[in-house]
């Protein structure tokens, strides 16, 4: 599969390493210093684009691909108030975008044991609601796109909650996401449950980030030949 990269920091080297690891091929790799060559390829020129960029630069990036018909997956987090543009542009063009705020199977599981935990807990109010995330120092959002994924999935499944709120105190139909940054963490998201007398907790910590770069090549692989709006739940169903 040819592949180009879109954003060559951390994680577009990790993919680039496993991706070439899987027998693909890496055609060009846009950063921030060559940005134009983006708009010099064509599809014929590549299979899928992988955007790992940052959260101004990645909706620019999605649509350019998405107007050239380059299926695009991305993981660029903070910049979903744009979504609803890319997914329109995606019907216009016939074109496909594969989101996930987090590619890693074991987030994905976790995922789904958050809003589990969620369904049961909604019964017993005794019980606060706290979560929180942890990533290293160079991350430039807040609260992770991850985190931003376990608060919903918990307002999805706990009627008494309907928003989510950052770093601050929570009103009584809040989830407050406390966000923390710390060394060189790649990610550890926590959801705990606190009552008077206990608590009921659950983690996920990545213990580096090849998890979230195999999660995107085997996305890219897998997407390589569909079209329109797809994510991890259409992908691991
Ligand atoms: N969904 C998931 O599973 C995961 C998502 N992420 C997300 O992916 C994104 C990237 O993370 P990470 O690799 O750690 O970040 P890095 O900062 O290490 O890499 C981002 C790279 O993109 C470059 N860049 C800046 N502007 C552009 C542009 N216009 N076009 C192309 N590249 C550009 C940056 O250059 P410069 O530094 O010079 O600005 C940098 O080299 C973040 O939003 C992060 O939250 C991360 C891990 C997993
Ligand atoms: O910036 C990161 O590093 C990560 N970003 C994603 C997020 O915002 O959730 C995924 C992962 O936690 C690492």
């Amino acid at each position: 599969m040819k592949i180009v990269l879109i954003g060559y920091g951390k994680m577009g080297k990790e993919i680039e390493r496993l991706a070439i690891g899987r027998g693909h091929q890496i055609v060009a790799r846009i950063d921030v210093d060559n940005q134009a060559a983006l708009s010099q390829l064509s599809k014929q020129d590549v299979d899928v684009a992988i955007e790992f960029s940052n959260p101004a630069s990645a909706f620019g990036n999605i649509m350019t691909c998405i107007e050239k018909q380059i299926p695009v997956v991305c993981g660029t987090t903070g910049w979903l108030e744009q979504k609803a543009q890319v997914e329109a542009a995606t019907a216009k063009h016939q074109s496909t975008f594969f989101y996930a705020s987090n590619y890693s199977i074991g987030v994905n599981l976790f995922f789904k044991l958050n809003k589990t935990l969620a369904t049961l807990m909604a019964g017993h109010p005794e019980y606060d609601i706290y979560t929180n995330e942890i990533h290293h120092l160079e991350k430039k959002d807040s609260p992770s796109g991850t985190a931003i994924t376990i608060a919903e999935g918990i307002i999805d499944a706990y009627p008494a909650k309907t928003k989510w709120v950052n770093n601050e105190i929570p009103a009584a139909n809040e989830v407050a996401i406390w966000s923390q940054r710390e060394s060189i963490i790649p990610g550890t998201h926590t959801v705990k449950y606190i009552s008077k007398v206990d608590q009921i907790e659950i983690t996920h910590e990545a213990f580096s980030r090849e998890g979230f770069a195999l999660g995107a090549v085997i996305a890219a692989e897998w997407v390589k030949d569909k079209k329109g709006v797809l994510g991890m739940d259409d992908l691991l169903n």
